[in-house]
């Protein structure tokens, strides 16, 4: 009968007890064909499973024997078998309101059953959804209503892996999964469900800091705050934020209200632990330590703060009972170490490898038991993305943007390596009457919010924003990312694109390229570890002669406006620096200089004045000339004729799914990322 017995480390008796498992785990029980309860059950929290009166008889008499056979009972039609040790007898559990009876005899006969916290009423009405759930393991009620809430009828692929060696495990995780793939509740489910699972035993309230959890924005640390505070809505677990640019005063009084988890940027969590903030000073006794986006919380700008964090968590005598959770889309992505780690480890080579970099995060965060989870897909980037690029002249990339904007509506983030781009683009777009939201470190933290607010409230708002928005903003049917300027990592270039296409939608990222770029663009391929080209986003030329004209106008009108506001605030200079060394501005230099400025103003406000009807003209008039729809364009790279059509990500369909019969037959390559 027992067949596999050899394959199976014997558990000690004295940790084992019983949990009931349905569906696959991940793990290192690669032997049980991806089955890891063994892996799960050697690492277990024993806090995980007190047992109450009717658990003991049920896992006693269930042990009652040398062999348990969990997959048996799974799969009847399998003939292999697991052995454990049986359990010994335990002394009646002490806290039963906290050990719901989730077993039952008739129904689970042989399970092992897990034990979590109680609330009768939410069970039937959460049936459907908390039997899929439970597949990955068993969650809350109270966090099972909240996925209901939230309309979460299915675990994620990172979630569905992560989830149960975290809960049950308690392994620190190093997961990779694309973006916008559920990666905050891989860390959240388990966080939010174990520290109400310690709430519960512990009857009294607890003002304990369990959880840290650290991002590089502020936005993102407000969004996760959000986020969790959702799915921990109906158990007693207490969320707070503490990021820069809000006054600290009002943070350290929400954090008098000892808060089970804090979420923030790394340089105000620091700045309030060295004010002997008392509430962080408990950060030595830390049971969960995030760092999400982990690979850019270790560069430069972030990693000193983060660094004088960790140092303080690893210095503690309770280290090695810290979970640390460490996530990002490129976790697992290969590229060049930055200059100071490189320094450090005394490394010729620009490049860490795949193993390197998981292992210097492995010691960075002290992690003692860690599990990997990779499963960012091949391409780097998530699975329903569309990717297209354009090649242009550095004058042409104001036509291909105003070309994108005004013939594909819809949600769009217009990326800049700059806030100078970002400002000088939203006034040559402002006077195209498109008025985009713009979003940059430089802008004071309330405005920030003020922005992501606006570009949330209206469906085809565009959002001009340097980096600051490109990791973990999670802002639902954004349809297009247009990177304005080359990325100049394969990490941005993820994170960018990353903001359309989230949990399973579709969206399309443009690049557009001007020669200066070409070497960027292809050493981005390179760290994506890609060898074919993207396709080329097609422009129907007969609507570029009006968007180039309109766009000319506009320049014109910005250049104008910028000599007429240089004029100003050069004035407005010599007249301040005048006052204040108390000299009268009345000299003849000085009046004949203001005579021409004045003269030059007027010119210029005049000649805007006539560009701006002219401009407003073209505006008037329809930008896509009649009939369009019913006639092809040639797309410059294969001179192919192609539809024009009104979804962007139509176009690329097209163009894909036409590249795709010409590879076929024996054409041209096809371009789009692969499936892995
Ligand atoms: N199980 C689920 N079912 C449906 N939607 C989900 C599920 N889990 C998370 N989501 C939603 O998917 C979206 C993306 O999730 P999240 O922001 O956690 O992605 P991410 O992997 O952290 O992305 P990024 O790498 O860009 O930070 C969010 O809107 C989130 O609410």
């Amino acid at each position: 009968m027992v067949k596999n017995k050899q394959t199976v480390k014997k558990i000690s008796s004295s940790k084992w007890k019983p949990v009931e498992i349905s569906g696959n785990l991940i793990g290192e029980a690669g032997d049980f064909d991806g089955f890891a309860g063994l892996e799960v059950l050697e690492n277990y929290d024993s806090s995980f499973l007190r047992n109450s009166k009717q658990n003991l008889e049920f896992s006693s008499s269930e042990l009652d024997g040398d062999v348990f056979d969990i997959r048996k009972r799974k799969h009847d039609s399998d003939d292999e078998e697991i052995t454990l040790e049986k359990a010994p007898p335990k002394k009646k559990a002490n806290k039963k309101k906290h050990a719901e009876e989730i077993n039952d005899n008739e129904h689970f006969p042989g399970k092992f059953v897990l034990l979590k916290p109680s609330n009768e009423e939410n069970v039937e009405e959460n049936s459907e959804i908390r039997n899929v759930w439970n597949e990955i393991g068993v969650l809350s009620d109270e966090i099972i209503k909240s996925l209901t809430e939230m309309n979460f009828t299915n675990p994620t692929e990172i979630q569905r892996v992560s989830i149960p060696v975290s809960v049950y495990g308690k392994c620190d995780i190093l997961g990779a999964a694309p973006t916008g793939s559920g990666k905050t509740l891989a860390f959240g489910i388990p966080i939010v469900q174990s520290i109400q699972r310690i709430l519960s035993d512990n009857e009294e309230e607890s003002d304990e800091l369990f959880s840290i959890i650290l991002t590089p924005t502020r936005e993102l640390a407000q969004q996760i705050h959000k986020h969790l505070k959702a799915i921990a809505k109906y158990t007693n677990v207490t969320i707070a934020c503490i990021i820069g640019g809000l006054a600290t005063v009002k943070q350290e009084r929400i954090l008098k209200s000892n808060p089970h988890i804090v979420i923030g940027t790394p340089g105000r969590v620091w700045e309030l632990i060295q004010d002997g903030n008392e509430h962080l000073q408990k950060l030595k006794t830390l049971k969960y330590f995030v760092v999400d986006e982990t690979d850019r919380m270790i560069e430069k700008g972030h990693f000193a703060e983060l660094q004088e964090i960790l140092q303080m968590l690893n210095s503690s005598d309770d280290t090695q009972k810290r979970q640390n959770f460490v996530f990002s889309a490129t976790l697992t992505m290969v590229h060049e170490l930055p200059e100071y780690l490189r320094k450090k480890k005394k490394q010729k080579s620009l490049k860490a490898s795949k193993d390197q970099r998981l292992n210097d995060f492995i010691s960075m965060f002290g992690m003692k038991n860690p599990k990997v989870f990779d499963i960012s897909s091949q391409s780097g980037v998530a699975e329903k993305l569309f990717e297209a690029r354009i090649l242009c002249s550095l004058d042409e990339k104001d036509f291909y943007l105003y070309y994108i904007l005004v013939n594909y509506p819809g949600r769009t983030i217009v990326f800049c390596n700059s806030i100078e781009c970002v400002k000088r683009n939203s006034s040559v777009l402002s006077h195209l009457n498109i008025t985009p939201i713009v979003l940059h470190g430089k802008m004071e933290q309330k405005h920030r919010l003020k922005s992501l607010e606006k570009f949330q409230k209206d469906e085809n708002s565009i959002l001009l924003s340097t980096q600051v928005a490109a990791r973990g903003l999670d802002i639902p049917n954004i349809q297009h990312v247009i990177h304005y300027q080359v990325p100049t990592t394969g990490e941005d270039y993820v994170h960018r694109s990353g903001r359309t296409a989230r949990a399973d939608k579709e969206g399309l990222s443009i690049l557009l390229i001007e020669p200066g770029e070409v070497k960027f663009f292809v050493k981005l391929q390179k760290t994506l570890g890609r060898n074919e080209d993207l396709p080329i986003f097609p422009i129907d030329p007969r609507i570029m002669k009006n968007v180039r004209d309109r766009v000319r106008l506009a320049r014109e009108i910005e250049a104008l406006d910028l000599q007429v506001r240089r004029q100003n605030d050069n004035r407005n200079w010599k007249k301040k620096a005048a006052d204040d060394i108390g000299i009268l501005d009345d000299s003849d230099d000085d009046s004949e200089s203001e005579l021409r400025t004045n003269q030059f103003q007027k010119q210029s406000n005049l000649m805007m004045k006539q560009k701006k009807l002219a401009l407003g003209k073209l505006l008037a008039m329809e930008i896509v000339p009649n009939n369009i729809e019913s006639l092809k364009f040639p797309i410059s790279s294969s001179n192919d004729l192609v539809k024009f059509e009104t979804n962007s990500i139509e176009t690329v369909k097209s163009l894909l799914s036409s590249e795709k019969q010409k590879k076929k037959n024996g054409g041209i390559k096809l371009f789009r990322k692969k499936k892995h």
